[in-house]
């Protein structure tokens, strides 16, 4: 090979390489590298197994209808999946409508602020996110409102890191997170001016535990809004394919049983709120949420390579792979999902704690 092709070879390499690394790369450019992909809390050895123990929940469905084993079986899911998260989506663990000329990551700021507007929030208020992930809504409320966020987390790992991401975004003073359950909070009765919360509901088995939380912590006549996960009226039962979607979306997403978009506003009121709004917001004109989980169909196949590489390699968790497939076929139930109708992921519920208690 005489030195003119030699160069060139190199040359269409290393453009070949960045191209697929670079290029094609993360959704999300700054926050995790794929050589720092971890099993969270879990220690490396440990992945493999853990993801194993995952599945084992849903050969005994009993189980995860247990109330009390919920909030574990959810612990070890976002151990397994935070990283990846956030290395191939961000640190807004959620979906939002795609807005024509708009980047995913404006669209999903659009969509979290939507949320603290709605709930009436004025500059030192202190509210609650329930159910807080790594904390990108969190920032992006705090900055927009300039409230005081407090979340939470069943997930210490996710707790270390939404921290760390505050203090580089210099949001420190304003955003606050916590490690417990949802279900049983340590905040005092009517201690928040408002709350919300963003897709994570959905992880509880019994929505009325969550609700009658929340509405403990409220302070009287405050907001709370819910982007829910739910069936839509589209859903039928007796349909093979639509269980097989909708089972499919629960195993991929540590979901306890999905319930349906009639659920939630009864569940509301059962526990004291007034219903001040409801609407799914994935219905026109807003844009399809799930077309994001589309476009990156080829960025996915890259991530499974680069996982792989690096799982043989040693550098990442063996058992990073199986989380890994185990994301991308969810991708695909979640798209179904979006296309059939049947299933959305913003269910949008409003909700106020009456100013006097009304007598049952
Ligand atoms: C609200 C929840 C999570 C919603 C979404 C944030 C996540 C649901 C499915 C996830 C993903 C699927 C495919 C992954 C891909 C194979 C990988 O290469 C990069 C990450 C994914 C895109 C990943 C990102 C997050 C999701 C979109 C639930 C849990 C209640
Ligand atoms: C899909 S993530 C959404 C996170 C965040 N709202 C966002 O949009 O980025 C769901 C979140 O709910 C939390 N969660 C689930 N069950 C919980 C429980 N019982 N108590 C506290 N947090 C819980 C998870 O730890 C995770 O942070």
């Amino acid at each position: 090979m005489d030195s003119l092709s030699l160069f060139c070879t190199g040359a269409l390499l290393a453009g070949g390489l960045y191209w697929f690394v670079c290029i094609l790369g993360p959704a999300e450019q700054k926050g995790k590298r794929a050589v720092d992909l971890s099993g969270g809390s879990i220690s490396s050895e440990k992945v493999q197994d853990n993801y194993k123990q995952y599945w084992s929940f849903f050969r005994r469905p009993k189980e995860i209808e247990t109330t009390e084993k919920v909030p574990d079986f959810v612990d070890t899911f976002y151990n397994l999946v935070t990283d990846i998260y956030e290395w191939g989506w961000g640190q807004s663990f959620h979906f939002s409508p795609s807005i024509p000329g708009k980047s995913h990551r404006d669209a999903t700021r659009l969509h979290e602020e939507m949320a603290v507007d709605l709930i009436d929030v004025k500059p030192g208020d202190r509210i609650l996110d329930v159910g807080c992930g790594v904390g990108g809504p969190m920032r992006a409320i705090a900055a927009h409102s300039h409230a005081k966020v407090v979340g939470i987390t069943i997930n210490e790992y996710q707790v270390n890191r939404a921290k760390l991401h505050n203090k580089k975004a210099g949001l420190d003073t304003l955003c606050d997170v916590v490690c417990g359950n949802f279900l049983q909070m340590p905040f005092s009765d009517n201690s928040f001016d408002g709350a919300y919360s963003i897709e994570a509901t959905c992880h509880a088995p019994k929505l009325e535990d969550v609700y009658a939380e929340v509405f403990r912590v409220l302070k009287p006549g405050a907001l709370y809004v819910s982007y829910e996960w739910v069936t839509t009226d589209k859903y039928n039962g007796g349909n093979p394919e639509h269980v097989e979607i909708i089972q499919g979306i629960e195993r991929g997403d540590a979901l306890p049983g999905l319930r349906s978009y009639a659920d939630i506003a009864e569940t509301a009121r059962k526990v004291g709120f007034e219903v001040v709004k409801e609407r799914d917001l994935a219905k026109p004109p807003a844009q399809p949420w799930w077309t994001r989980l589309k476009m990156g169909k080829i960025a996915y196949w890259r991530n499974h390579i680069v996982v792989t590489i690096l799982a043989a390699l040693g550098i990442a968790p063996k058992g990073t792979v199986d989380v890994h497939e185990m994301l991308f076929k969810t991708a695909d139930y979640l798209t179904k999902g979006g296309e059939t109708g049947i299933f959305t992921p913003m269910h949008m519920i409003l909700c106020r704690k009456p100013e006097t208690p009304t007598s049952s």
